[in-house]
């Protein structure tokens, strides 16, 4: 897949002037049908697992934070391998550009079941810096506004929405782990993503959040 330099640089300028960029038809959406074929027959099969929050020991379901269930993506399918390689050529273009020195990009598939929700949070925190930028790729075809589900995202000191997203098919929102607290507001019906982050190399990180 090519993506083309305008918009991996609107990409770019984006991430550095306001931390977040949403972008609208980033994937293709034969890709995105087979990535969401691939989701309902994990969930078909009882592959996914109940998300947790913490990390390493600290592991614990809570079902008052978050209701989704995942799956780590393994790169076991042509589907994954396809997204993995666009990945690959974001991480290279924002390493080239911001010299951020992004490492590596793990995912998951996530299905909030009808009434799920995420409450607000960060995906890293000052100092522990290993999760440097989030992702998050929709997969529902005909999203409907009243179905809920929005993606809001805060100021870093919380006191002010400044976006909210609709999670619809082939969207990716992108956006700076530290600096962005964010919600996923109580869904009408199931929603299907695959949220990744892009690693610092960091030896430190010895456990991973949540845990595979
Ligand atoms: O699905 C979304 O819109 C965001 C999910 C999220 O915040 C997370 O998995 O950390
Ligand atoms: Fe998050």
């Amino acid at each position: 897949m090519n993506i083309s330099k305008q918009k991996i640089d609107t990409l770019l300028d984006n991430l550095v002037e306001q931390g977040w960029y949403e972008w609208p038809n980033a994937i293709p959406d034969s890709l995105c049908e087979n990535l969401l074929a691939e989701i309902e027959t994990y969930d078909e099969l009882g592959d996914l697992q109940r998300a947790g929050i913490g990390r390493g020991e600290q592991h614990q379901l809570n079902n008052s934070v978050r209701r989704d269930e995942i799956k780590w993506l393994n790169g076991r399918s042509d589907s994954q391998l396809h997204y993995f390689e666009v990945m690959q050529i974001l991480q290279t273009e924002m390493n080239r550009a911001l010299f951020l020195g992004l490492f590596e990009y793990e995912c998951h598939y996530a299905l909030y079941p009808q009434g799920g929700f995420y409450k607000t949070h960060r995906d890293s925190f000052k100092g522990q810096a290993n999760r440097m930028i989030t992702t998050v790729l929709y997969l529902n075809p005909g999203w409907q506004a009243d179905w809920g589900g929005e993606l809001v995202l805060y100021n870093d000191e919380q006191t002010k929405q400044i976006a909210r997203i609709s999670p619809e098919l082939g969207k990716m929102v992108i956006f700076m782990s530290e600096q962005i607290p964010h919600e996923v507001l109580p869904t009408q019906q199931p929603r299907a993503s695959i949220a990744g982050w892009f690693r610092l190399n960091t030896t430190t990180a010895v456990v991973i959040d949540p845990p595979r």
